[in-house]
């Protein structure tokens, strides 16, 4: 198939996006105008110039500086009406790609700075996912996440509040931020308290941090899932052990590149965990700071690795299986994915 059918065809295939970061997918044209409603002048005045201050460059030389362009949005992500309304724009270009599924994650306490309530952060980015949903035809869940750098108090606050929406739009809670100067053993306690909750967790680990913290992130904060994994192959025992227990990865292929979590796409171990089995699902991270979208991190796995189409609907069908959803949801979602895949005369 030539480079235009296949895209073609990757972007009709029927997607889910477990891993998108709320603050990452802000569409230049959306932070134009909430600038404009606050006042505030923005360092250039239409979109396509506004791309360069809310992108990460090539030369991005680690996960730091690649979070300091988050800083760039954030304010103006200060209040309920635009939260709910970058989240339901996210439902809208998850739709745009036929991404059928997307778990969209958001840090509450990023989005206080004007005195919203975490608990009301929450309930604005549900309020915006469920009218995506419904304008969109597609299905959205919530993820609420710790920040590495911040306290005790907060990020406890962040799992209590969270706990109360499970059921209602809300699905996991997972830990973000910088890695390396922020192991995760000490966010234990934590984590216990999403356990003594019952709220399931995900954890970004192996990005940049080695494996030990994809050990640890399995085992004492009891991630269901891994974000990222990408330093995995570094410890070949832990690798192991996230094989037989199952715990699907969320890589993020453009991010990961830009973070350095690897230094380039040669050593890059997708196709490698993908061949022993592991449960690798490819999701967007931050679609515009990275400057991405999930058809395109398809599109690349099948021009560097040599993906073929079946092989990139099993990783899709990792997606669903791997989806923060209840049984019965899931089930509905994935004859909803083999009735379009069947349509597009895709085996699977
Ligand atoms: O890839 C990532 N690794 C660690 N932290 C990240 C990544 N992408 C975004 N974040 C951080 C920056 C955001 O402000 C925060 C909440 O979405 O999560
Ligand atoms: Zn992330």
């Amino acid at each position: 198939m030539d480079k235009q059918g296949s895209y073609k065809l990757l972007h009709q295939l029927p997607k889910v996006d477990l891993h998108v970061h709320l603050d990452g997918s802000v569409k230049p044209e959306t932070l134009l105008e909430l600038a404009r409603e606050r006042g505030v002048r923005l360092p250039a005045a239409c979109k396509h110039t506004l791309i360069p201050f809310m992108q990460v460059e090539d030369s991005c030389a680690s996960l730091k500086e690649y979070l300091s362009k988050f800083d760039f949005v954030l304010p103006f992500l200060q209040t309920g009406e635009a939260i709910e309304r970058v989240a339901y724009e996210i439902a809208e270009q998850a739709a745009e790609h036929n991404c059928r599924y997307v778990e969209v994650r958001f840090a509450p306490q990023l989005h206080r700075s004007m005195g919203l309530s975490a608990e009301e952060t929450i309930r604005f980015v549900l309020d915006g996912l469920k009218r995506g949903e419904r304008d969109f035809g597609i299905k959205a869940r919530a993820i609420a996440i710790c920040m590495r750098h911040h306290g005790r108090e907060d990020n406890l606050a962040v799992v209590k509040a969270a706990a109360r929406y499970v059921g209602q739009g809300m699905a996991a809670v997972d830990l973000a931020g910088d890695e390396a100067s922020f192991p995760p053993e000490l966010f234990r306690e934590v984590f216990a308290l999403s356990r003594t909750l019952g709220i399931p967790v995900t954890i970004h680990a192996g990005e940049a941090g080695g494996a030990d913290n994809v050990y640890e992130a399995v085992t004492h904060l009891g991630a269901a899932r891994i974000g990222h994994g990408v330093r995995l192959k570094e410890n070949p025992s832990i690798l192991e052990m996230v094989l037989e227990r199952r715990v699907p990865l969320e890589m993020c292929p453009v991010s990961n590149i830009q973070t350095k979590a690897v230094t380039d796409w040669n050593v890059y171990p997708i196709r490698e965990y993908f061949d022993r089995g592991l449960l690798v699902t490819v999701n967007t991270d931050n679609p515009i700071v990275s400057g991405t979208n999930i058809t395109k991190e398809y599109e690349i796995l099948a021009e560097k690795f040599g993906f073929t189409v079946s092989e990139l609907v099993k990783l899709i069908m990792n997606g669903v299986e791997a989806a923060f959803l209840e049984d019965s949801e899931k089930q509905s979602l994935k004859l909803d994915f083999e009735q379009q895949l069947q349509a597009l005369g895709v085996a699977y």
